[in-house]
């Protein structure tokens, strides 16, 4: 994947011309390293070969605008009207972002009027427009302690004009999409239909999934948590199966295209036998087939641990990948019991009747309030939206990419789906920790198109 200069610009709504009441605290700052002054970028990529191969002079590589305050901004605080809205599955910190938000907007920037939109994008549409929540610093103030979303989400989908017109409706300046790759998606049309209208409203995306599917983002904020929470169910389970004949331990993980929350949960508990993740098919039968690796493992060591993303192997289940959930998600198959049923049906014929503990931690792993590491990251990022969003910034999501926060094209946040790489040292280290084989099955020649930014 090429990316070129243009991809990676921020609309910007037209010129800066307010002092920000931050102005005095950014009078010293300059590039270091750490702190990217106004006007400074962060590279894309961050290997000598890479950077080399582009052949150009390295103020012309690829880069990402840096985010943070700006000494000029385009709103007048006095006359701002913010929106934020929470959209897609839940995630922990999402309370978090909702509170970094109003402080910023409402402590630093005096930003007067901040409404919260209810359950998503429907609260965008003419039917719930003017159910809101009142965001102020005092009714925030407690929020970040509890897990889910003071707004309400939801899935499906609802018209971008239709929504334009309840953003005019409600006079709202700058609009907060906290939301995954739908919403990242939902917010890019929301942008353009603005745009076609000549509307001077910002729209700014603050990326959220526990699945960490998005790019272009170093981690998403509450992937952190759920993957510590996943790692006590891997855990239990594992001191199950270490306690009855033939053990087998089964946890099935949230992640529907990414296996992201299975590897790092399974690397974090250091007690997984096998990973299994969307990103690698795998086989049940024949010789180098999972079950035959399962019989050996159990006849070795007298048990085994299997840590399973939700969106493994579903080419395996019978009328995979018809059904889609009302925001378009892939409705998945239940690959757990699958797995359950073939592997106590292959022991058993092996002479090794199973003892299966197997565990289905569903919401269980995102439900949860976040962590100190994601409740710092949600404040940061918090931060970085409402600095993007003053100074004019939109059509563009903040995150952090190789630790230093930038601004991403919205265009560019859901031009494509964040993956483990089989070829990456994620995954190396899966299979360095659980030694199971590379694949499971015959060796397949594998799509590179995975390989790239993420
Ligand atoms: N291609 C799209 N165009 C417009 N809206 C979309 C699109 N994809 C998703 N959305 C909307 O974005 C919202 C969040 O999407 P969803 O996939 O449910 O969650 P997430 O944002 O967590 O990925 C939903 O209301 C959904 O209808
Ligand atoms: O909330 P639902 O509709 O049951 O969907 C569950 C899905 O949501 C997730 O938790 C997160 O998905 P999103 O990031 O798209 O919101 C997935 O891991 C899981 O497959
Ligand atoms: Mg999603």
């Amino acid at each position: 994947m090429t990316l070129h200069p243009e991809d990676l610009r921020v609309r910007q709504l037209g010129e800066r011309r307010y002092d920000s009441p931050l102005a005095d605290l950014l009078s010293t700052k300059q590039t270091s390293p750490h702190y990217v002054a106004e006007g400074d970028r962060v590279l894309l990529e961050d290997t000598v070969s890479m950077l080399a191969g582009h052949g150009l002079p390295s103020d012309q590589v690829p880069s990402f605008e840096a985010a943070g305050p700006r000494r000029k901004i385009y709103f007048d605080p006095a006359n701002v009207t913010a929106g934020v809205l929470t959209c897609g599955g839940l995630c922990p910190g999402l309370n978090n972002v909702i509170r970094g938000l109003v402080q910023e907007l409402a402590v630093h920037y005096g930003v007067k009027r901040i409404v919260g939109f209810r359950n998503g994008l429907q609260g965008l549409t003419a039917q719930h427009r003017d159910d809101t929540v009142e965001l102020t610093p005092d009714a925030v103030r407690d929020i970040h302690t509890a897990g889910g979303t003071i707004l309400g989400s939801s899935r499906g989908g609802q018209d971008a004009d239709e929504m334009v017109d309840s953003l005019v409706a409600r006079g709202i300046d700058i609009l907060f999409v906290i939301g995954g790759d739908g919403g990242m998606r939902a917010a890019t049309f929301l942008g353009a239909a603005i745009r076609r209208r000549g509307l001077e409203i910002s729209v700014i995306g603050v990326p959220k999934t526990i699945d960490n599917d998005l790019p272009f983002t170093d981690q998403s904020f509450g992937f952190q948590s759920a993957f510590a929470r996943a790692t006590d169910f891997i855990s239990a389970v594992a001191v199950e199966a270490a306690a009855s004949p033939n053990g087998v331990g089964i946890v099935k993980l949230m992640g529907r295209h990414s296996g992201f929350i299975a590897s790092y949960a399974a690397l974090a508990a250091n007690a997984a036998d096998i990973v299994l993740i969307p990103e690698i098919p795998f086989v049940l039968g024949g010789a180098e087939g999972l079950l035959a690796h399962v019989e050996r493992h159990v006849r070795a060591k007298g048990r085994v641990v299997i840590v399973l993303a939700e969106g493994a192997g579903q080419d395996l289940l019978e009328d995979h990948g018809l059904a889609t959930d009302a925001s378009g998600n892939l409705k998945l198959g239940n690959i757990g019991e699958l797995l359950k049923d073939s592997i106590t049906a292959h022991l058993t014929g092996a002479g090794l009747a199973p003892t299966i503990r197997y565990i289905d931690p569903s919401y269980a792993v995102r439900s949860i309030a976040a962590n100190a590491y994601d409740s710092v990251y949600c404040l940061r990022l918090a931060h970085a939206a409402v600095h993007a969003a003053m100074a004019g910034c939109t059509e563009a999501a903040v995150a952090r990419w190789r630790r230093r926060f930038v601004h991403v094209p919205l265009s560019l946040m859901t031009s494509r789906r964040n993956q483990v790489d089989p070829d990456g040292d994620l995954w190396l280290s899966v299979l360095e920790t659980t030694c199971q084989p590379a694949e499971f099955g015959p060796a397949r020649q594998r799509e590179r198109v995975r390989a790239g930014f993420c």
